[in-house]
């Protein structure tokens, strides 16, 4: 379980989060939307450990945690296998087990041997994306934070992604909270939905749901959600950005 309890959170200008409370139970995929600058990545940044809450506490009972960033964050001078790799070094895994485990990941995210071998420069954007989210995997996490990760993608590499990651969830039980902009994308990943206002950010909305698949049925449930009047003061305010994948 990760809990946030009272959690409150200041910066030079002022509080990002307020008493906030919220708990994200093993197996969730916890999906965060909200106005730009209402404080999502920094309720990742709590999460991880990386920032220290003003008051109240952060509790992560999660055995391992991994995080996945919107810029994939390579090693440039490392193959594909060996950035995925590195996470199992850092495990104590051996060189080789490490270099076979990475290798098998990447193959089942679609990498050949040859792409394997390959730095980040010679990948494409969606290529080292899927390194960063199989580096991420690599660690058998328990909890994935995720921050965006594929927002710099087109629809089709994006739906790719989102495929993958569902797939892990449903093969290994990891738990996720996972920062979006994109309804379609909260709606296809989520098992709860869960809606900030502006900041200081307060939870509006917190739904669980079935994770949606199906093209026009992912339609429906973004514009459903969008109807609600909470909803929609949150997201489409002054401030607030929404943006749809969804094509036919
Ligand atoms: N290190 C920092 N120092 C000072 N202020 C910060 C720092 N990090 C974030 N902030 C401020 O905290 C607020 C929340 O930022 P945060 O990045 O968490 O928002 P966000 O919801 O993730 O935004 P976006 O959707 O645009 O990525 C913003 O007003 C931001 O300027």
């Amino acid at each position: 379980m990760l809990r946030f309890d009272e959690v409150t959170l200041r910066w030079g200008d002022g509080p990002v989060l307020e008493r906030f409370d919220l708990a994200v139970a093993p197996g969730e995929v916890a999906v965060l939307l909200g106005p730009s600058g209402c404080g999502k990545t920094s309720l990742l940044r709590l999460a991880s450990g990386l920032v220290r809450p003003s008051g109240g506490r952060v509790v992560n009972g999660f055995r391992r945690t991994a995080v996945v960033f919107q810029e994939p964050r390579l090693l440039p001078w490392w193959s594909a296998r060996d950035n995925v790799a590195f996470a199992l070094l850092a495990q104590g895994v051996s060189r080789d087990a490490a270099r076979e485990k990475a290798g098998g990941l990447l193959g089942r995210f679609g990498f050949s041997a040859a792409d394997c071998a390959k730095r980040p420069d010679a990948l494409s954007g969606g290529m080292q994306s899927r390194v960063a989210v199989a580096r991420a995997l690599a660690a058998t996490p328990d909890l994935v934070l995720m921050d965006e990760p594929f927002a710099a993608l087109d629809v089709g590499l994006r739906r790719d992604l989102q495929d993958l990651v569902r797939g892990a969830v449903s093969d290994t039980g990891l738990a996720a909270l996972f920062v979006t902009h994109d309804v379609t994308e909260a709606v296809r990943l989520a098992d709860r939905l869960l809606v900030l206002s502006a900041r200081p950010a307060r939870i509006v909305h917190d739904e669980r749901v079935a994770p949606v698949a199906e093209p026009s049925a992912i339609h429906r449930a973004a514009a459903a959600l969008l109807d609600r009047p909470a909803v929609r003061a949150a997201l489409l305010g002054p401030g607030g950005v929404v943006q749809s994948s969804f094509r036919r």
